[in-house]
């Protein structure tokens, strides 16, 4: 013990008389010491069980690692007594952060704090915060030892300084010595990233420390409220996969950096030992489903979607398999899970790329930045890469780029979905305007066809079918018409009635053929005479014709049914039975007509003049004042 103090005073007077030293520049003092330091430990064969100096200085933080004594205790079985005794075969740590990977060995580290400053209040911290079992035990040179038992094996409350690293105090005046003896085991990666600090120095670093996590979690917090609202607004669920994918991560680095156990399950013990795992379980399963669903595995291919499924089902037995196994079996047994969903995402990203899908871009790009923050990690829990600040926060540089990356890819295929949609909906409309528009074009041509067809019933209504002239029904609205018309006008209008003499004789005679042949012929001759614009020729029924003449006199009604008379009995009708001469008699009405006159009265005054005229002999004409008259 004393040969030791007396090595710690010769090795404070040497170091700094090199610092003191005007001969050496100041980049060079710490490179000389720290060699006169090295050259004591490692050359001096009678110092082989020489203890590592860790001095503290001005700058009131000191990296202990480098120079640290450690002997491995394969068994478990050393005390600290035991470590005490001399010759055990200490060796040296040569590594930045003492850092020893998986396995099942306890650990034991030794060195001395020489305190060179004026502050007595100090910190010795442990930043990794799943080692299971640390038992720290602090010997001042007098002889006393203090115990500090830790490790996330043991409720939260058990540690000597509420912090979510190991964190043991220690008080040292100045030149004043204490000796360190750690002992370590633990399932998860042997490691000690240890700093000794004043205890002002450590908060502020603790600060910086904890503001830098607090923007990493604000980061991903408002990404992952984005993607939420993202979710509500467009309701895809990819938002959503996406989200539990950044809270997964969140929590997984929560649990690793020790924040779960100090703030949320400080006495679940047997939680806290499996949490990070599960929560990586967690970050595999939503990047299962999210990959599958954000690339349409299974549009890609079924293999692929198969894949999928297989996967999905592995890590969830692997999630149920790590509760039941100790922490560096469930590691060895996720890491290769994890490498094979890593190796599934980005072979479905490359086919998702091959087929046209351009946001497989930035997932690729975020997978891949993701994937080296985990690999860098996942190389210093194994002890391929040293413990510093880029590698012990790679996990979250990589997390903050991927969640960003995503965010970015997400966003690409709303761009491109919306693109789509638009253009879908562009041709939708463009096709219900031609559907319209033909539509229309048919509307328009049934009306015109059903116009025609109105049109061609109304004639049918209208005409007689045998001689093609009005028929009776249209002769009594059109009489009403020229009656009102005339009336108002106080013009004169003419009623014609023509019936074909003796006709019942030619039917009888040559049959009906030929008496509706011989109608035929009398109307063209009717028509030949009755030509003005709305003039009406109208057959009255059997073989009578009503003719109504709109503004004209009884002079000239009477003159219009003369020449029909003479037309009708000057020529004989031609017919398949030979000519027939055939004569009609004719009854006239003309006049202005009076109010509160019937329309009818026409048609009556016109047949008593018919009546009249067969009366005479037939082949004649008579006028409705002439019957008056008698
Ligand atoms: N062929 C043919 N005959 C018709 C048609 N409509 C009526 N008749 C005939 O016309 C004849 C009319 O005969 P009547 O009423 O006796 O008159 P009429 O023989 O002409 O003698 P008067 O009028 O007194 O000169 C009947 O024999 C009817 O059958 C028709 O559309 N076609």
């Amino acid at each position: 013990m004393v040969f030791r103090c007396l090595n710690a005073k010769l090795l404070i007077i040497v170091y700094d008389f090199f610092c003191a030293s005007r001969s050496l520049s100041s980049g060079l003092k710490p490179y000389a010491a720290a060699f006169l330091l090295a050259f004591l430990a490692f050359a001096l064969p009678a110092w082989g069980d020489t203890v590592a100096l860790i001095k503290t200085d001005s700058t009131e933080k000191t990296a202990v690692g480098p120079g640290v004594s450690f002997i491995e205790d394969p068994e478990g079985v050393l005390t600290f007594a035991d470590v005490q005794k001399p010759s055990l075969g200490w060796k040296i740590n040569t590594e930045g952060v003492f850092n020893q990977g998986y396995n099942k060995s306890s650990w034991w580290l030794r060195f001395t704090v020489v305190n060179t400053q004026y502050k007595s209040s100090w910190l010795l911290e442990i930043a990794y915060a799943v080692l299971d079992n640390i038992d720290v035990y602090v010997v001042s040179p007098d002889g006393d030892v203090k115990e500090y038992f830790m490790g996330d094996q043991l409720p939260f409350g058990h540690r000597p300084v509420n912090h979510r690293h190991f964190v043991v105090p220690l008080k040292l005046k100045k030149f004043e010595q204490a000796t360190f003896y750690i002992r370590l085991k633990t399932s998860s990666s042997v490691q000690l990233p240890m700093m000794l600090a004043s205890d002002s120095m450590f908060r502020e670093i603790d600060v910086a420390h904890t503001l830098l996590e607090g923007i990493w979690v604000g980061g991903l917090l408002i990404i992952a409220l984005y993607n939420f609202l993202m979710f509500l607004v467009l309701r895809s669920r990819d938002y959503l996969y996406y989200v539990a994918n950044i809270f997964s991560v969140m929590f997984f680095v929560f649990c690793l950096h020790g924040w779960g156990y100090q703030y949320l399950w400080p006495e679940a013990i047997a939680w806290n030992d499996k949490s990070a795992l599960i929560f990586l379980a967690f970050i595999l399963i939503s990047s299962w489903i999210f990959t599958g669903s954000f690339l349409n595995v299974y549009a890609i291919s079924p293999f692929l979607r198969f894949a999928q499924i297989a996967g999905i089902l592995l890590v969830s037995l692997v999630g149920a398999f790590i509760l039941y196994v100790p922490y560096d079996v469930a590691i060895r047994v996720i890491i290769p899970v994890a490498v094979v969903s890593c190796f599934w995402g980005f072979l479905c990203a490359i086919a998702s790329w091959l087929q046209g899908n351009t946001s497989a871009r930035y997932y690729m790009l975020a997978w891949s930045v993701f994937l080296a923050g985990g690999v860098v990690m996942a190389l210093n829990k194994f002890h391929f890469l040293p413990l510093n600040l880029w590698t012990r926060f790679a996990i979250q540089i990589g997390s903050l780029l991927d969640v960003l990356l995503f965010s970015l890819a997400l966003a690409d295929r709303f761009n491109k979905e919306r693109a789509l949609r638009l253009e879908a909906e562009r041709e939708a409309l463009l096709i219900q305007k031609k559907a319209n528009e033909t539509l229309e074009r048919r509307v328009e041509q049934r009306t015109q066809d059903l116009e025609v067809a109105n049109q061609k019933l109304k004639e049918l209504s209208d005409t007689d079918q045998l001689l093609g002239i009005y028929n009776r029904r249209f002769l009594d609205g059109a009489l009403e018409k020229i009656f009102l018309s005339s009336l108002r006008r106080k013009h004169n209008m003419a009623v014609l009635l023509i019936d074909v003499d003796h006709f019942k004789a030619i039917n009888d005679t040559h049959g009906h053929l030929v008496g509706d042949e011989c109608l035929k012929m009398v109307t063209k001759r009717l028509q030949q005479h009755v030509c003005l614009p709305g003039d009406i020729i109208a057959r009255y029924g059997g073989e009578e014709f009503c003719i109504i003449l709109p503004e004209t006199t009884m002079d000239d009604a009477l003159d219009i049914a003369e020449r029909i008379r003479i037309c009708v009995a000057s020529e004989p009708i031609f017919t398949s039975v030979g000519p027939l001469v055939i004569t009609v008699s004719l009854g006239v009405s003309a006049s202005v007509p009076r109010s509160g006159e019937a329309p009818l009265g026409y048609l009556d005054s016109a047949d008593m003049a018919l009546y009249r005229a067969k009366n005479s002999g037939r082949n004649c004409v008579k006028n409705s004042a002439d019957v008056l008259d008698h």
